[in-house]
């Protein structure tokens, strides 16, 4: 089959911007009636674009309107590649192979289109476009009249004249686009929507697309294999940084977003259809939710702690889980900090008497930190961190860990829990939150705590019996408490909240705000976004909590076929001779395994028989099999 020309619309197409507009920003930025110049040639584009002026009436005001000089011109053409629209970013390898049957047909500019051609590796006589005309002190006087690109139906005049062979393929946002197909000067058009959406434009083409991927998979350019991103969706739940939705969406993936978490049965309803799942600490992803996920690929926990997922489930159905484990822990260990300082003065409660107009001015019962003893209870990303800094501030800091952890600064391990218990002054609590860790801290180890201790809980609620702490805060054992994180925790703001330390003395109550700073969250985004990009992307798996951990680098000149399987004997040998009797060449490959999981990455050669992929994916033992290119 003879693949097809294609042929390339510029502005709100390759380019994110028009070009005229831009060069208004450019020309006009100083203009008095700069406002009114520019809505006077953007509703002068839009007339144009959507067929109500013709194209040359409307390009000729628009020029009128600006007094362009070169110095302007060249302001645009120098940041022209920052403006390529994102998926045309994305599919550079594809212009860059297929430029011989590529051309650029535009209304614009050809000096302000050339940078990108150049960069799509498109020759300058592909390129087809107006040509500026200056005057000998550099001012635009208007455009080569000859030029059929300066009137109205110019681009199926100039595409006529080139007389090609095979299938043409329009692709183009505007009304000078549509008028090719319509013309009968292409083959097939393509309404592109990323930048811009016109209705009319969308009812006459023969297909939308909303990226050049979506291009590229229906014309089975890039394989047929190939899946458009922006049919790839992700659900994104709990209020997630907007850094994330950016970051994915720019990449072309489709990103849904809902404020609150949902319960078991609204996310099995919501899930379907979804490939990427995001959430915070409060959706659990239970096995009978992910039974139900019938598209489910990955999912990434916007926080550290992942307890509210079954990694196990996630694992025996090809799911891929990430966390983001530092990106918030120093704004826990500065809470922590907080927190115990404002304990120890009692702050909480006498400000809370001065709302109520008490003037308590008093020492009793306040201390410093200086000298105190700090027992940690988990000295993982953030014991460890929060010892530095309790140390730094002139505290005496114990932990005790159930792992071998290195001790940093002074801090002195303890070989039992209880050990700690006994000499700390202040005990902070951050362990992780397996299921094991159910009631580590109840009634028999409150009593095994000094006399006017302070106590803290910033890990996770069902670390402590709650009803065991009121009970030793209310007989004066233990002297206050700040407690972030509860057995039960409400869904959204909306819900109420309810515990038995409520109205205690000396008892700071915080929403699960450890990790809620401005910096973490955005830290956070960024990170999970990039651990699934490049999980869907290149099939990396760093930092996947659940999975074999394999860092990969990007799929070039091959293809790359993922294959996660149960760890039994002999599943790496039936691949590799399904590979090789359908006479495959392996270009490089990779298997890591755990105790459940086998994950092999094979990349081979492009030119294969599609029907080893079937062979693969019914494998025995194959729990998942996908294919990136
Ligand atoms: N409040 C918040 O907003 C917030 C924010 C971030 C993290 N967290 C929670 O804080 C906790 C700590 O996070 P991290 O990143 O430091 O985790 P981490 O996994 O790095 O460290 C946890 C440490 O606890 C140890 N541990 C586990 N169970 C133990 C036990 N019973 N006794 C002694 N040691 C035990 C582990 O060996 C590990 O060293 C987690 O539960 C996490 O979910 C809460
Ligand atoms: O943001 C959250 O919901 C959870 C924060 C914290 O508990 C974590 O695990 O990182």
């Amino acid at each position: 089959m003879t693949s097809p020309v294609f042929i390339f619309d510029f502005d709100s197409t390759l380019v994110r911007i028009e070009t005229l507009e831009a060069l208004a920003d450019i020309a006009l930025s100083d203009a008095p009636d700069a406002a009114a110049k520019k809505a006077e040639i953007a509703a002068l584009t839009d007339q144009a674009m959507t067929g109500q002026v013709d194209f040359g009436t409307a390009l000729r005001r628009r020029l009128d309107l600006l007094a362009l000089n070169r110095s302007h011109v060249e302001a645009l053409t120098d940041r022209i590649l920052d403006e390529a629209s994102a998926s045309i970013r994305r599919n550079v390898d594809f212009f860059e192979r297929h430029a011989e049957r590529v051309y650029i047909l535009s209304g614009g500019f050809r000096e302000v289109i050339a940078p990108l051609a150049a960069r799509l590796g498109i020759a300058a006589d592909h390129v087809l476009a107006n040509d500026l005309i200056y005057d000998a002190e550099g001012r635009v006087t208007g455009v080569d009249d000859a030029n059929p690109l300066s009137r109205e139906n110019g681009k199926p005049e100039v595409i006529k004249a080139l007389n090609l062979t095979g299938p043409v393929v329009m692709v183009g946002d505007g009304w000078t686009d549509a008028e090719v197909k319509l013309a009968g000067a292409a083959s097939r058009f393509y309404a592109f929507t990323e930048v811009v959406s016109r209705p009319k434009v969308i009812e006459v083409a023969d297909a939308t697309a909303a990226s050049l991927d979506e291009v590229l998979f229906a014309e089975g350019v890039a394989g047929r294999w190939s899946y458009p991103r922006n049919r790839i969706r992700m659900l994104l739940l709990e209020n997630i940084h907007p850094a994330a939705v950016e970051r994915l969406e720019e990449a072309g993936y489709s990103v849904e977003t809902m404020k609150g978490a949902l319960d078991e049965d609204d996310l099995i309803e919501a899930i379907k259809g979804v490939h990427v799942l995001g959430i915070r600490s409060k959706t659990n992803v239970s096995a009978r939710v992910l039974e139900q996920a019938d598209r489910l690929l990955a999912v990434a926990a916007f926080c550290i702690g992942t307890n509210q997922i079954d990694l196990e489930a996630a694992a025996e159905h090809g799911v891929a889980v990430f966390n983001a484990p530092y990106s918030n822990t120093r704004s826990v260990v500065e809470l922590a900090i907080g927190l115990t300082i404002v304990l120890m003065r009692d702050v909480a409660d006498k400000s809370a008497a001065m709302h109520q107009g008490q003037w308590n001015k008093s020492a009793t019962g306040s201390r410093e930190l200086r000298g105190k003893t700090l027992g940690i209870v988990g000295y993982g990303a953030i014991g460890s961190q929060l010892s530095v800094l309790a140390e730094g501030l002139g505290m005496r800091v114990i932990f005790h860990d159930l792992s071998e952890r290195l001790a940093l600064g002074n801090a002195r391990r303890m070989r039992s829990l209880d050990a700690l218990l006994a000499e700390a002054d202040v005990v902070s609590l951050h362990v992780d939150g397996r299921k094991d860790n159910a009631d580590v801290i109840g009634a028999a180890q409150f009593a095994k705590m000094k006399p006017g201790v302070l106590f803290l809980n910033l890990s996770r609620g069902h670390v402590v019996d709650v009803d065991a702490l009121a009970e030793a805060l209310k007989s004066g054992r233990i002297a206050g408490a700040a407690v972030d994180v509860f057995p039960e925790e409400p869904r959204t703001n909306a819900d109420p909240f309810a515990s038995p330390l409520q109205g205690l003395k000396n008892v700071i109550l915080s929403p699960h705000i450890g990790g809620s700073t401005e910096e973490a969250q955005e830290a956070i985004a960024e990170f999970a976004a990039e651990r699934l990009l490049g999980y869907l992307n290149r099939g990396d798996t760093t930092f996947c909590v659940n999975l074999p951990n394999v860092q990969l680098a990007e799929v070039s000149r091959a293809h790359r076929l993922l294959h996660i399987h149960r760890n039994q004997p002999g599943v790496l040998a039936e691949l590799n001779r399904a590979l090789s009797s359908a006479g495959l060449n392996i270009l490089g490959q990779h298997l890591k395994t755990d105790e459940r999981t086998g994950y092999v990455i094979t990349d081979v050669d492009r030119d294969y028989d599609p029907e080893v992929l079937k062979v693969l994916r019914d494998l025995p033992g194959t729990v998942r099999f996908r294919m990136l290119h």
